[in-house]
């Protein structure tokens, strides 16, 4: 199974805050994009993204979204709230679970964890635990402290937890779809913007106005210019019904032309945040079309110079 991940090598010595408590999916995702950091856990990612924010970390890992069920909501509502954050690594894990409970314990009525885990085991525990309830924890990890704690009968875990809490392994390798794969972020304040790669992410949220084609405006200003979309997911505003935020991902980098040149028309049509332009996880190149690299960009602003100047026509 094939596992991506991208360390940022200036992050030295710096106060990683991350989704907790020890031996979630995320700490491994932590140790993956920041190795040899003083970690500290958060029981929300909420609390990880304040930590950050009120400058008692200097950049957290949070979870953002998992191949079989979708987006964190709580990331997306975080990074789209409060005081702006920015993403400058990524990690992709693969994931399977492990089934923990405790030693000599008896009937197993009740199953907790987070609902994505939850939902990537589904079948394995309609078919193997059909008695147990699952029951929603904030985090793998917590679901297998609530265990030790006596107040469930088993936690469906990262198989690292095994490690982190005195509890007997009724099964590993666990998982309805093979090939889950879930992605993690890294953010920190806004600061000094990772190098381009060549195969990065952009990431924005954008407010736009309930009106008609509104959606297909905003996405043209990417399809215009060639650039390809690789994420769209919307969240309700929450105060006001039917109003939503768009969260677009694209290829490229915010200090490429053709990337300036798409937010700049973005931007004229609607408000936005920008979340980041940092290396991919799975390094794959960004499609340049002909006439849309940013040679073409530069080319085209050059001659619009020489017109302004008049020493072209
Ligand atoms: O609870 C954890 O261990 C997490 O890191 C969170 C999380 C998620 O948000 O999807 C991460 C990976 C798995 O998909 C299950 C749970």
């Amino acid at each position: 199974m094939k596992t991506a991940t991208r360390a940022v090598s200036s992050l030295t010595s710096v106060r990683i805050a991350y989704f907790g408590p020890q031996g979630t999916f995320t700490e491994q995702a932590a140790r993956a994009l920041a190795p040899g950091e003083d970690l500290t856990p958060f029981e929300t990612v909420r609390l990880a993204l304040a930590a950050v924010r009120d400058g008692a970390a200097d950049a957290a890992c949070i979870p953002i979204e998992n191949s079989v069920e979708g987006v964190v909501p709580a990331t997306l509502d975080g990074l789209s709230d409060d005081a702006p954050l920015v993403a400058v690594a990524e990690a992709i894990l693969p994931i399977q679970f492990s089934v923990l409970t405790r030693p000599g314990g008896g009937d197993l009525r009740t199953v907790a964890s987070h609902p994505h885990a939850l939902a990537q085991v589904r079948e394995w525990l309609e078919a193997n635990l059909p008695d147990a309830t699952p029951v929603a924890a904030s985090s793998t990890a917590a679901a297998a402290v609530a265990v030790v704690a006596g107040e469930f009968d088993a936690a469906v875990c990262a198989p690292v937890a095994i490690e982190h809490y005195p509890l007997a392994e009724l099964a590993t390798g666990i998982a309805d779809v093979g090939e889950a794969q879930t992605r993690f972020l890294l953010v920190r304040r806004p600061g000094e913007l990772p190098a381009p790669t060549g195969a990065d992410r952009t990431s924005i949220v954008a407010a736009a106005e309930n009106r008609t084609g509104t959606l297909a405006q905003l996405l043209s200003e990417l399809a215009n210019r060639a650039i390809n979309l690789i994420r769209l997911d919307a969240r309700p505003v929450r105060d006001s019904f039917g109003e939503y935020r768009f969260f677009i991902d694209f290829e490229g980098h915010v200090t490429e032309p053709r990337i300036v040149d798409a937010l700049t028309g973005l931007r004229r049509r609607c408000h936005l945040r920008f979340l980041g332009s940092h290396p991919r996880a799975d390094r794959l190149p960004a499609t340049i079309e002909a006439g849309a690299g940013n040679q073409d960009f530069l080319d085209a602003q050059s001659w619009v110079d020489a017109v302004l100047k008049g020493t072209d026509a």
